[in-house]
């Protein structure tokens, strides 16, 4: 094979692109929560994910449960509304996502979260993205999945069935409405063998 169809054929399958938000299907969870959800938004998903496993600044952190200081379950970094994020496609996937829901949020998405779970140890514990105005507020929150597709769960507060969704490979998930206190999330750890996975969040300003 020549060079130059080598050097085609990537671009073709491999170039880190977003596809239109077209094909979003909202579900409706109830108790004025929602989930949009759009599988395989972001093409060349892999060749993102093998660049922000170098590029970005990833931290370990630890926090105090208790007594006791343990090591949170994933790799983190955060940018802040002014940041210009790891990858240009991030900045275009914030940018499109802010003009698609527009007349429904009201404001722009601002800040992006990264979480990179290295393998199926890698968790998040149930919760609510709680710690600003969603505790108050209908918002939404904005899920980009590259690398291994991990379970996300979502649950009603006041109890029911909980609502699966494996998220890899450039899945889109939009949590929207009363999503983060009237129910919560999590990736919950997994026992099967299971490749790592960055999840890309993004927020309005003032929640968390
Ligand atoms: O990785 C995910 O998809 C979820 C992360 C999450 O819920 C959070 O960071 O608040
Ligand atoms: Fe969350």
């Amino acid at each position: 094979m020549s060079t130059h169809l080598q050097g085609s054929l990537f671009d073709q399958s491999d170039a880190v692109r977003l596809g239109p938000p077209a094909g979003l299907r909202r579900t409706v969870l109830g108790d004025g929560a929602w989930i949009d959800l759009l599988p395989g938004w972001l093409h060349g998903a892999d060749a993102l994910f093998a660049d922000l496993v170098d590029d970005v600044p990833w931290r370990a952190e630890r926090r105090r449960m208790y007594e006791r200081t343990v090591d949170v379950p994933r790799l983190l970094a955060f940018y802040g509304a002014g940041d210009s994020l790891p990858h240009p496609v991030l900045d275009e996937a914030r940018a499109a996502l802010s003009s698609h829901y527009a007349d429904e949020l009201g404001e722009p998405f601002t800040t992006a979260g990264l979480c990179y779970y290295r393998d199926g140890r890698d968790s998040v514990a149930w919760h609510g993205d709680r710690i600003g105005r969603g505790a108050r507020e209908d918002t939404m929150v904005a899920i980009l999945s590259v690398g291994a597709p991990r379970d996300l769960l979502l649950r009603p507060l006041r109890g029911g069935p909980s609502v699966r969704r494996a998220l890899g490979h450039g899945d889109l998930i939009v949590m929207g409405g009363s999503c983060q206190r009237t129910w919560e999330h999590a990736i919950p750890k997994s026992t099967r063998a299971t490749g790592p996975r960055i999840s890309i969040q993004f927020r309005p300003h003032g929640v968390q």
